[in-house]
């Protein structure tokens, strides 16, 4: 069965491309976009399209697994990473993914984390009330294989006492989610503000 994208849904997704393409990070086709539906349907990119250019045509539903409404749409390759936010976190609404210059560039160098501290954006975080604080942000090896991807994700979540609402691909991109569409928005915003941030300090 297929049912429509809701509007407010789509419109989400359509502006916040567009929000992260005016920020820089997502050149060519890069990143993908969705909000949770009703029934652990979710709405995402389709692949392939520029995140500046989204409109309806550009979006599609699939089930909980990552399984198409209309199976001769092709949804985000990464469309798993999607469904395993939305299946380990029941609070999460939008998922957001990018490539910025800072989060590619540092996760080349980083270990298996990226610490952040004594930001006073931390604050964009839940759990975090002040600056005096810091955040450790998983980076993940890149891997092609999405499933065993997000299975080494998971994996690291279980091992975590406190999961921030995002991580990062190695060479790759960031993840980041919220309740809804502007709270994950932010959350990015505050992210790859810092990341710069970290970057520009490991250059002086
Ligand atoms: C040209 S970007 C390479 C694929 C990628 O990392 C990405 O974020 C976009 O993939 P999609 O299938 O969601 O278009
Ligand atoms: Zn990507």
């Amino acid at each position: 069965m297929t049912t429509p994208i809701p509007e407010p849904a789509s419109a989400a997704i359509v502006a916040a491309g567009r929000r992260l393409d005016e920020r820089g990070w997502v050149p060519a086709t890069a990143g993908n976009l969705s909000v949770r539906l009703d029934g652990g349907r979710v709405a995402i990119t389709r692949s392939g399209f520029h995140k500046a250019r989204l409109d309806a045509a550009a979006l599609m539903v699939v089930d909980a697994d990552g399984r198409p409404e209309r199976p001769e749409l092709k949804p985000s390759a990464e469309t798993l990473l999607h469904c395993g936010i939305y299946r380990r976190f029941p609070g999460a609404g939008a998922v957001l993914h990018g490539h910025s210059v800072a989060n590619t560039v540092l996760s080349r160098a980083a270990g298996q984390r990226i610490i952040l501290a004594g930001y006073e954006l931390l604050k964009a975080f839940p759990g975090l009330a002040t600056h005096d604080g810091s955040v450790e942000v998983p980076v993940f090896d890149n891997d092609q294989d999405i499933a065993r991807l997000q299975g080494v994700v998971e994996a690291r979540w279980g091992n975590m006492d406190v999961i921030p609402p995002g991580y990062v691909l190695r060479g790759h991109g960031a993840y980041v989610w919220g309740p809804d569409m502007d709270t994950a928005l932010n959350r990015m915003e505050a992210l790859e503000f810092m990341l710069d941030c970290h970057l520009q300090e490991s250059q002086a």
